[in-house]
């Protein structure tokens, strides 16, 4: 089975990626990873707990007001208004934050993994934002990135779809993650097949043909008849899964590597 990787920054259209390829023809079933961050926080689990100990104190809009489930629920655009943006201490707070929420998230998608592994797809969407940052690259066979050139078409859609976020908290969420023409660049690094990387500037028309263009490509890389043989095979589809592991993580390395002499140079 293949583990497809999407990712992108805010607003680039990850989203409207997932619903097109969970709709027939391609009817594959995705893996996303902001709905588990969402449930792994909801009152009454551990990381709820977490978030309120660290930043209920200096945070007193932290909760909104009891709706009948376990507990208060987060009010998340003033969470997000403690994590998103620059300056030491919203980089502090996003990565104790991070630190809270990921390994929840990360546990709740191994068990989504291999649950579709055992029901035989051929193919596994894992939608993750912060697919690179948080390293689960190497786990995926195929990545792609969904990007936008212009920052403005990127802000625009951006507040046209949360209009409850100002001009300043939607530009510090753009900043918060790193630049996606960086990470189409680091997909692309992958090879042929492995990494592919759609632009979204223009209409969503445009955006479904590109879809099917690199769909194509990535059918082509991971024909149906092999996930087959590796669902009727599991030692088998352990030993290429580790082998495609190792693969990427070679290509991960040599990134950081390269970023590493990148920065000795400034
Ligand atoms: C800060 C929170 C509460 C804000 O919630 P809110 O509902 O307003 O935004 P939402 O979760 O829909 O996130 C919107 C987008 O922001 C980006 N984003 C989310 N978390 C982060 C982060 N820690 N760093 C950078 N970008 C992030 C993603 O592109 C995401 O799709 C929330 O984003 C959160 O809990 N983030 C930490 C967990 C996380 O990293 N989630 C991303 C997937 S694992
Ligand atoms: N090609 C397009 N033309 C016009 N609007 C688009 C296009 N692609 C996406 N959108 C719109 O832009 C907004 C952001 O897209 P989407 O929600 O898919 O992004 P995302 O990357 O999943 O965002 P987030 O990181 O916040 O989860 C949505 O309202 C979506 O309908």
């Amino acid at each position: 089975m293949l583990f497809l990787g999407l990712t992108g920054s805010i607003a680039t259209g990850k989203s409207t990626v997932s619903s097109l390829l969970s709709r027939p023809p391609y009817s594959l079933s995705v893996i996303d990873a902001d709905l588990i961050a969402r449930q792994v926080v909801k009152p009454g689990t551990a990381g709820y707990n977490a978030i309120v100990r660290h930043f209920g104190s200096t945070t007193p809009d932290l909760l909104l007001p009891e709706d009948g489930s376990k507990g208060r629920p987060l009010n998340r655009p003033a969470l997000g208004r403690r994590v998103f943006g620059q300056g030491e201490e919203r980089e502090k707070d996003r990565k104790v934050l991070n630190s809270i929420v990921h390994p929840a998230v990360g546990k709740e998608m191994y068990k989504q993994m291999v649950w579709a592994y055992l029901k035989g797809h051929w193919a596994v969407v894992l939608d993750i934002p912060l697919l690179f940052e948080s390293g689960w690259e190497k786990y995926c066979g195929t990545i792609l990135v969904v990007g936008v050139t212009d920052p403005a078409i990127q802000m625009k859609r951006l507040r046209e779809r949360d209009p409850h976020l100002s001009e300043e908290d939607a530009r510090n969420r753009v900043m918060s993650q790193g630049d996606v023409r960086e990470k189409a660049q680091r997909c692309l690094k992958r090879g042929p097949g492995r990494g592919v990387v759609v632009w979204n500037d223009s209409d969503k028309d445009h955006l479904k043909k590109e879809i099917d263009r690199v769909m194509q490509e990535i059918r082509q890389g991971s024909p149906r008849w092999w996930s087959t043989l590796l669902w009727l095979c599991p030692p088998l589809a352990a030993l290429s899964g580790l082998l495609s592991w190792y693969r990427m993580r070679k290509v991960q390395l040599a990134w950081a590597e390269e970023e590493k002499k990148e920065k000795a140079k400034l």
